[in-house]
């Protein structure tokens, strides 16, 4: 498989999966993407229903790693990488409501579903830069998630540097301490001042500052880099598969943020998974649903919700779908995405909007409306879902259709949010024993403004320490 930049064409001499993994981001500024969408028949889809999540994964994603990492390789970096998770299913099916089910992505290491794919990360980053014998330096922006998985995916690999941009004060208290207390020599935590955004922000700046780049062998962890959306088809399929596809449809409903995992979903369609609807959910950083209902995207600041994971208004993974929207035409995909970012205001042409709509809806929740939600599942189905769940299962249940099996992702763990759990339900939710001393163990971060060249600076301090 070779792969492409949603504002270029197709070279000769094209990347592979190992060249993107380690590349992050194309240098022309866009995204990565496959050269053409693997199919998978529905015999298949039938064969793999039998298959244990591991081994499930490493179906989907080998043909986006062809050409650079087997299948078998795949398979024993999935075995080890999923070997490690709570709940033996992996990723277990609650049925919430009738025709209503939460998909458990949050059994991993960091209770959240971004361990799903840093898992298969750290193990994939470590192979490709064995075998060339290189090392590289990933920066990573996090509203709170991304950081602590992709810290403990990469802690203590020696080929690998790991800086962290987290905005400060804008985690909860859980989030911000899983990444901070760790002590690993390879990771550094910044605290920087701003939001999500800010953060993405100065990681996409660097990329641009190709002699930095060159300088600290620039990488990426975070949903910009291809490879984290190949990890995230997997656990589409294996829900879908449980309900009855490839024999009937299925819808999904996501809560949204940095449109990473919806897009894995989307991407599950397009090889050939029968999802009927696919529904995002948000919270007042409602940016994407603003634009579902009305073709507006438009950025507006960043405000600080119940679910800060999703306080995020530049949805980088919006490009890829706009991309496709408009027939993989990568010069009008990057001039409008140059436009986005010098104005703040995306002009989608008003077709490719109408085909967005077709494949998604979109509903919004204000930190009311999400502490209503948690608080009605627990009491109608004594389901505890944190913020983040709770927004995907309301969303889901808005659109709902009589006999369809609607998955909401559930995509973090109640423990990592429990003031907002506690406030909404009067339970405590309680962190596992492998972080039950969480909050006695000692911090270790810088705190930096956001001007590049700081955090430049200190990257490079860092690695050259
Ligand atoms: C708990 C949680 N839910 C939902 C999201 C949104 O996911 P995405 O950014 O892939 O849209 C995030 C962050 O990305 C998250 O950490
Ligand atoms: N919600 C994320 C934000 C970054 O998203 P990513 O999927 O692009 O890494 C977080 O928790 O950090």
């Amino acid at each position: 498989m070779r792969y492409r930049s949603t504002r270029g064409s197709l070279s000769a001499n094209a990347p592979n999966f190992a060249d993107i993994l380690l590349a992050g981001l194309a240098p022309d500024g866009g995204l990565f993407m496959p050269e053409s969408w693997p199919q998978i028949d529905a015999a298949t889809l039938r064969e793999w229903r039998a298959l244990p999540y591991a081994d499930l994964a490493a179906e989907v994603m080998a043909p986006f790693t062809a050409g650079a990492i087997d299948r078998d390789t795949l398979r024993t970096m999935a075995r080890d990488a999923y070997g490690r998770f709570a709940h033996k299913a992996v990723v277990p099916l609650a049925e919430v409501e009738q025709d209503l089910y939460a998909l458990e992505l949050f059994h991993g290491p960091t209770l959240a579903f971004k361990d799903m794919a840093m898992q298969m990360l750290g193990r994939l980053f470590d192979h490709v830069l064995t075998q060339r014998d290189q090392r590289v330096t990933i920066v990573g922006a996090t509203s709170g998630d991304t950081g602590s998985a992709a810290i403990e995916a990469c802690r203590g690999r020696e080929r690998l540097q790991v800086v962290i941009l987290h905005p400060k004060g804008r985690t909860s208290d859980v989030q911000r301490r899983q990444m901070t207390t760790v002590q690993d020599d390879n990771i550094l935590n910044i605290a920087v001042e701003g939001d999500f955004d800010t953060c993405q922000d100065i990681v996409k700046a660097m990329f641009a500052d190709t002699s930095f780049r060159d300088e600290v062998s620039l990488s990426a962890v975070n949903s910009i880099n291809w490879a984290r959306i190949a990890a995230q088809i997997p656990y589409y399929v294996r829900s879908a598969l449980a309900l009855g596809a490839p024999d009937r449809e299925i819808s999904f409903a996501v809560p949204t943020g940095n449109f990473g995992n919806v897009l894995a979903a989307w991407a599950a369609k397009q090889m050939g998974l029968p999802i009927r609807q696919l529904c995002v959910g948000s919270n007042r950083n409602d940016i994407l649903t603003r634009f579902l209902l009305t073709n507006d995207m438009s950025v507006r600041g960043v405000e600080p919700s119940l679910s800060p994971s999703m306080d995020i208004q530049v949805s980088s993974n919006f490009e890829r779908l706009l991309f496709e929207m408009l027939d993989r035409d990568s010069e009008r995909c990057g001039s409008i995405m140059r436009e986005f970012r010098s104005s703040g205001r995306m002009n989608v042409p008003q077709d490719a909007w109408e085909r967005i709509r077709t494949l998604f809806n979109g509903k919004t929740l204000n930190d009311e409306e999400t502490s209503a939600a948690m608080r009605q599942f627990y009491a109608e189905s004594q389901y505890l879902a944190d913020p983040h769940t709770a927004i995907g299962l309301a969303a889901g249940r808005a659109f709902q259709e009589p006999g369809i099996p609607m998955i909401a992702a559930a995509t973090a763990h109640p423990a990592k949010f429990p003031a907002a759990v506690h406030a909404a339900t009067g339970l405590d939710a309680h962190l596992p024993p492998h972080l039950a001393d969480l909050h006695s163990r000692p911090e270790r971060y810088d705190s930096l403004s956001s001007e590049l060249v700081t955090i430049q600076n200190a990257v490079r301090a860092h690695i050259n320490r």
